[in-house]
């Protein structure tokens, strides 16, 4: 893509837009002599000249200080120049760009167990700092009990006054450090957390964004909605419970030893009961599982039917479904409710065993080690004591690593959930691939046959025309007859059919898929419009483009003097559902936001036809200057805007049954004429004579 003030030498973060975008991973770099000379660079450095020029380094010789330089705008069989720091250094002050080729990018990834372990991988750093605090933290806590023990078999019986005072130093100061690596330990799980949520959302983000247009039509939206929103619940567990994990297992691993130390048969009591509260959840998980899989297939239609009302409110209010839809949302959270209450009922059974389990371990620890030292004469009081004390701080880890397969049932399945959608084919695997080349607007169908996914019948049979650049060309034909699949099709939306398609002679799917959309400007019959200002509307998408280029663009699309007449012009808010807007208004905002670009090829589906008589009136008379230079293709049920088209196509259920301009289809296209007579017949009678009907017969 040239920029857009030709002559001007694009800008540092042009160029790095531009060989992203081709797909290379790019940084731009301040670099010094010294540098150079030690760069041995397998990749290309493209050293950025003061005068907006620029060099390819091909590489340093260090030997004779030199480097060998090439301009990009030479062949590349003809010799480098040779160049010292002197003679550089009057031309460049070290602004260089550094390329090579892309890494496997995150996009490629598919959401599943690997990529959040990668991403906690990624977190490797930090991670094992926070390893590191817990480990001294474990230690610290079995202080308490070891301090017990020693007051008790040393101070007591041997009236030792000066290890007491080091018992109570060292307490003193493991608090110390205790309160500072718990603060710390908690800084950086909040760091950790943070940046895994923010990877895994900005992840999810691209992956939907990814996802194919069809892929959106054929799903509900709710559920779509409710699936990447399970994504919440990775994000706890990660950061949450899977972490506490971690740390407990650190726990477990610094007391264990040290148990096993003071007396192996109680220990090995504490870890046969943590066993135990395991086997009772594993017994529980195939039950769990069941009932958990139809509570989240309830609350899925929850969210369906309260997403779907919320989004057709308008149509709701006017049918006043009120009443019907509160009954199918009653229904919907009945069963939801019912599941949920199934499953609380199911995983009450396995904590309640563990919590049982686990009051008899702490409770046996004591009487087995009561029971010892009374039979056996074995073990003293503050071994039995300092014993207990850390059997209650281990009973509880183990515990909580044994509750954890419960949890893993809830992320395993909002994993699937989400991962379901995001894991789903996306339209174009590498942003770099596909060609670009430049776009007069020349289009091409031959031979195109077209079914959407899941149906049977073909949208389009044989669809064979020709448009040259710069023409305005009418798509007619009945409901159902094919138009709007010919757009889609030229936007690159579908892949999957058979024939051709090409833009000046490049098939479309040779194309880059993000630059083939940029030579489009699309209005369709309801457009969406963004939070924002009008300004920001009109130039939406198009960052870097000014207040100049929206007034351009708005007055090309006729919207220039109801935007004047705005409370704050350009900078009026354009309110939720755009309700400060008339459609009028609304779809000449379209307009200029289609036309900002410049697009080669203009489409306009249905774009007037939701338009009052005097709206359409405007838009009409502006059709004219909008198509200069470049190609535009106009689906209308209404002929009498198609009139003035240099050429009309005219579809039959997914077949091109004529093309030519008006006056020639009406003699000789029977399809054409039936549809054109038809709406003529109202207009010739005054009584109706001002809108057009609507060709909307169906087949
Ligand atoms: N997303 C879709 N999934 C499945 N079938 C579809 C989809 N969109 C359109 N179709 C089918 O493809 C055929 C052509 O539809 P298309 O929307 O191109 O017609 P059209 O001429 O633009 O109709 P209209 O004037 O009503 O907008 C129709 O039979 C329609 O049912």
């Amino acid at each position: 893509m040239l920029p857009r003030e030709a002559g001007a030498p694009p800008t540092e973060a042009a160029l790095l837009a531009w060989a992203r975008e081709g797909g290379l991973a790019a940084k731009s770099a301040t670099l010094t002599w010294r540098r150079l000379m030690k760069l041995q660079a397998p990749t290309p450095i493209v050293l950025l000249l003061n005068d907006g020029g620029a060099a390819l380094l091909m590489h340093a010789d260090r030997r004779r200080n030199i480097v060998w330089l090439r301009d990009p705008s030479v062949p590349r069989d003809q010799d480098g120049v040779a160049v010292d720091e002197l003679r550089l250094r009057q031309v460049w002050d070290g602004k260089a760009l550094l390329l090579r080729p892309q890494a496997k990018k995150a996009e490629g990834d598919q959401l599943g167990l690997g990529f959040l372990l990668r991403l906690v991988w990624f977190e490797r750093s930090i991670m094992r700092d926070v390893l590191l605090a817990s480990l001294v933290l474990s230690f610290l806590a079995t202080l308490p009990a070891l301090a017990v023990m020693v007051v008790l078999s040393k101070v007591f019986t041997y009236r030792n006054v000066a290890t007491l005072d080091a018992v109570i130093a060292l307490l003193t100061l493991a608090v110390f450090w205790e309160v500072l690596l718990n603060y710390a330990r908690r800084r950086m799980i909040n760091m950790v957390g943070v940046r895994v949520d923010a990877k895994l959302n900005t992840f999810i983000f691209a992956r939907v964004l990814g996802l194919p247009l069809d892929y959106f039509e054929r799903r509900q939206l709710g559920a779509i909605m409710h699936q990447v929103g399970q994504i919440g619940k990775i994000r706890d567990f990660m950061t949450g419970k899977m972490l506490a994990t971690i740390l407990d297992l650190v726990t477990v691993a610094v007391m264990l030893p040290l148990m096993l130390y003071l007396d192996a048969t109680l220990t090995w009591l504490v870890v046969a009961g943590a066993g135990l509260c395991g086997l009772v959840i594993v017994l529980f998980l195939g039950p769990v599982r069941r009932v958990h899989g139809r509570w989240q297939r309830a609350e899925m239609n929850r969210s369906t039917v309260l997403l779907e009302t919320v989004h057709g409110i308008r149509t709701v209010k006017s049918l006043a479904m009120e009443r019907a839809q509160r009954d199918v949302f009653d229904v919907v959270t009945a069963e939801a409710a019912e599941a949920k209450e199934q499953l609380g009922y199911i995983s009450n059974w396995p904590q309640t065993i563990a919590t049982v389990v686990e009051a008899l371990m702490t409770r046996g620890v004591l009487m087995v080690g009561a029971l010892m030292a009374l039979i056996e004469g074995r073990g003293d009081l503050g071994v039995l004591l300092a014993f207990m004390m850390l059997g209650n701080r281990l009973a509880q880890p183990l515990a909580n690593i044994a509750r954890l397969i419960d949890d893993i049932e809830d992320v395993r399945g909002a994993l699937a959930l989400a991962s379901d959608v995001v894991n789903n084919r996306q339209e174009a695997v590498a942003p770099g691939l596909g060609a670009r080349p430049v776009i007069a607007g020349a289009i091409r169908f031959e031979k195109v046959d077209y079914a959407y996914p899941g149906t049977r019948s073909l949208a389009l049979e044989g669809v064979t025309f020709e448009v040259p650049p710069g023409t305005t060309v009418g798509l007619v034909g009945r409901s159902g007859s094919g138009k709007s699949t010919i757009t889609r099709l030229l936007q690159g939306f579908a892949t999957g059919y058979e024939g051709q398609i090409a833009i000046d002679g490049h098939e479309i799917r040779g194309i880059n898929l993000d630059y083939l959309r940029r030579q489009f400007g699309v209005v369709l019959q309801d457009n969406f419009l963004f939070r924002g200002t009008i300004k920001d509307n009109i130039i939406a998408g198009r960052p870097g483009l000014t207040l100049a280029d929206a007034v351009q663009a708005a007055r090309l699309a006729g919207a220039e003097e109801f935007i004047e007449r705005m409370p704050a012009g350009y900078e009026t808010m354009v309110e939720e559902g755009s309700a400060n807007l008339s459609g009028g208004q609304k779809q000449r905002l379209a307009i200029a936001r289609a036309l900002i670009t410049d697009p080669r090829i203009l489409i306009l589906d249905e774009a007037t036809s939701a338009l009052d008589p005097e709206s359409e009136a405007v838009v009409n008379a502006n059709i004219a200057r909008i198509a200069q230079g470049r190609t535009m293709l106009v689906v209308s049920h209404r002929l009498s805007s198609l009139t003035e088209m240099d050429q009309i196509i005219v579809l039959d259920r997914g077949r091109v049954m004529d093309m030519g301009p008006h006056r020639d289809l009406v003699e000789r296209c029977p399809v054409y004429r039936q549809l054109w007579l038809q709406q003529t017949r109202y207009m010739d009678n005054p009584r109706t004579a001002a809108p057009a009907p609507v060709l909307a017969q169906g087949n």
